[in-house]
């Protein structure tokens, strides 16, 4: 069943719930400062949750800078439920809390090994 896209006023009550993401067109985006290996690291373990979620961010990676965007693909790049509860756990894997890494950190490590 494909994913029901949302309306303009459930979008805007999807944001005001994520501070520091923003409406990119049909997707939500939010940007990361970290050092460069953080931005890598924090890459494997946002993979790691995508994996598990079934639902996958972009991820740009520049020094200093890590930006996620994340849509609905099966939904013709629109947003749904999906890509904000992505963003939550993109959030909770950024600030280092536990509800977003103890799922992840042995797929993480699972996925360096098998990228080596
Ligand atoms: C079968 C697989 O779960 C689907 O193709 C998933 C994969 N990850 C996805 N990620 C995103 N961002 N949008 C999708 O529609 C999507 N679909």
């Amino acid at each position: 069943m494909l994913p029901q896209s949302l309306s303009e006023e459930e979008i805007a009550a999807h944001l005001a719930d994520l501070p520091g993401w923003e409406r990119q067109g049909e997707a939500i985006a939010r940007t990361f400062k970290r050092t460069y290996h953080e931005c890598v690291h924090l890459t494997m373990y946002v993979a790691a949750k995508a994996r598990e979620i079934g639902h996958h961010p972009d991820i740009h990676i520049t020094w200093q800078r890590i930006r996620f965007v994340i849509t609905t693909h099966d939904a013709g790049s629109r947003l749904t439920a999906k890509d904000f509860e992505l963003a939550r756990h993109i959030d909770a894997i950024a600030a280092g809390r536990e509800d977003g890494l103890d799922s992840v950190r042995s797929s993480a490590d699972a996925g360096i090994s098998s990228a080596l």
